[in-house]
């Protein structure tokens, strides 16, 4: 190996030429490296800069580091330094003029670090970042309509966040995003409250996962201190509430949010709200904040379809610096279907495979990464399966799957079950029908037709579908 007394030296040279000047001197420039017992221990200012430089600059980092070694790179560990290293980085240059609804590809956009919101940066108050959970209360500066790729998933969603963004407290309030798991609510929403902040520094902005807001309702509780609870929330500008299906159950919590929403829509200001669902399916919710949370505007995210997950794929190698070949990216989309959270997990083991092995990233290179989610995920859809779960999703009974029934409630459901063994499975149209009934195959396509067409018209049913797909395939 060689003498790793220079090897970090070598690493800022490389990476201030690779990167250029303006991305080294804002994220490497200060970062600070030691050699402790042959690892690479990199401190970071703060768990800000661990992040960024974990999900965008690590990558390059070991790839400098293994050319200076030979290919034998010590371990590096990021952390955040327990001494001051370097200034935070400087903000990004405010916009000349407000850009209109980006319609440029987000491929081609260069996402600019941003730094957190501006609540970040006043003196710590009860309920402000300064409490234990502050992580939560940050405005991740990764989340922002560059790194998002848009798709018929989002598209909808995207645009209607891109005008909340441009006039927030002026049009669609409370804007509500729904969708399942690992979707991308959080980076829709997250990415509002980053552009309102570049767009004005001073706004008072919070992004709070609904469990938090909850938390702090039972401090103020303790606390006795509802007034200062109260001056804080209803002095913000832009309020982002992650998951209000926490809310269910918690009455106290419901009547606080109630007066919040009241005071923050009557003063002008945006409430974003994000949920599994639409705000009526949320059982056990106030009527009062159900019918306020349609107030505005409601938008659907939607599982992603191939092209829009390799689309995601090749963009979040590209920010690793990777470069992904189309039929490994194919290759993963197809197989990793459930949410994009679980595609980026599967992206980072057939990187992490591809680094720790030396190897390029080939197509046998990522089936053998990820042989493992693709052996257990194969296993769980069955027809059974399918049928259980569409039954259970539409409170119907199973044997219904099989019966001629025909009322809708249950031939409905019954089309959805057959239109998702047609997609999940590798079941022919007959054996299908046999396995609903014995019925016939032209039933079998009639059902799939009909869901086809339904989800191009109908949201709610291809929100459902939508749904179930996810959990089938989670
Ligand atoms: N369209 C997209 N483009 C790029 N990245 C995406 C997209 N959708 C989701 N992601 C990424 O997927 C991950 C999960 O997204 P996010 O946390 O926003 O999901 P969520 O819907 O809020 O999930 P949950 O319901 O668990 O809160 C994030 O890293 C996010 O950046």
């Amino acid at each position: 190996m060689s003498d790793l007394s220079f090897l970090w030296q070598h690493c800022l040279n490389e990476l201030e030429q690779r990167l250029g000047a303006s991305q080294f001197n804002i994220w490497i420039k200060p970062l600070v490296a030691e050699l402790v017992d042959g690892t690479l221990q990199v401190n970071v200012p703060n768990q800000i800069f661990l992040q960024f430089i974990r999900d965008r600059h690590l990558g390059m980092i070991e790839m400098v580091a293994a050319e200076y070694c030979n290919g034998e790179p010590p371990m590096i560990n990021l952390r955040v330094g327990a001494k001051p290293v370097a200034p935070p980085p400087p903000a990004p240059p405010k916009p000349k003029a407000r850009p209109a609804a980006s319609d440029a590809p987000a491929a081609e956009a260069d996402p600019q670090p941003q730094p957190a919101a501006s609540a970040e940066k006043k003196p710590a108050r009860r309920f402000e970042a300064g409490s234990s959970s502050h992580e939560i209360s940050r405005l991740n500066p990764l989340f922002t309509f560059e790194t998002l790729v848009t798709g018929k998933a989002n598209q909808v969603a995207r645009a209607a966040a891109q005008q909340v963004a441009e006039n927030p407290g002026a049009g669609y309030n409370p804007l509500f995003v729904y969708g399942g798991v690992g979707l991308g609510k959080t980076h829709l929403v997250q990415a509002i409250g980053n552009l309102v902040h570049q767009y004005n520094p001073q706004a008072r902005i919070r992004y709070i996962h609904a469990e938090k807001y909850v938390q702090d309702v039972v401090k103020a509780y303790q606390h006795k201190s509802f007034d200062e609870f109260k001056k804080y929330y209803h002095s913000l500008d832009l309020l982002l509430v992650d998951d209000i299906q926490f809310f269910v159950g918690k009455d106290r919590t419901q009547e606080e949010f109630f007066y919040l929403f009241n005071a923050l829509v009557e003063g002008g200001k945006q409430i974003i709200l994000t949920s599994d669902r639409i705000p009526r399916e949320i059982e056990g919710l106030q009527e009062r904040l159900t019918s306020r949370f349609s107030w505005g505007l409601s938008v659907a995210i939607e599982p992603p379809e191939t092209e829009m997950r390799v689309a995601i794929l090749m963009k979040k190698a590209e920010a690793d610096h990777f470069k992904l070949d189309s039929n490994v990216a194919f290759f993963i989309a197809k197989n990793i279907r459930s949410n994009v959270r679980e595609l980026e997990g599967a992206l980072k083991r057939v990187l992490a495979y591809a680094r720790f092995t030396h190897q390029p990233i080939t197509l046998e290179a990522a089936k053998e990464a990820l042989k493992d989610i693709l052996a257990a995920g194969n296993r769980l859809v069955s027809v059974e399966n399918i049928q259980k779960t569409v039954a259970d999703f539409y409170k119907i009974k199973v044997p219904d799957m099989h019966s001629k029934k025909r009322a809708r409630d249950i031939a409905r459901p019954r089309q959805v079950a057959m239109a998702l063994t047609k997609e999940l499975t590798q079941m022919s149209l007959p054996a299908i029908g046999e396995a609903f009934g014995g019925r016939d195959h032209t039933t079998v396509l009639y059902a799939c037709r009909t869901i086809e067409e339904m989800r191009q018209n109908d949201s709610e049913l291809a929100h459902q579908y939508g749904v179930l797909l996810q959990m089938l395939r989670s």
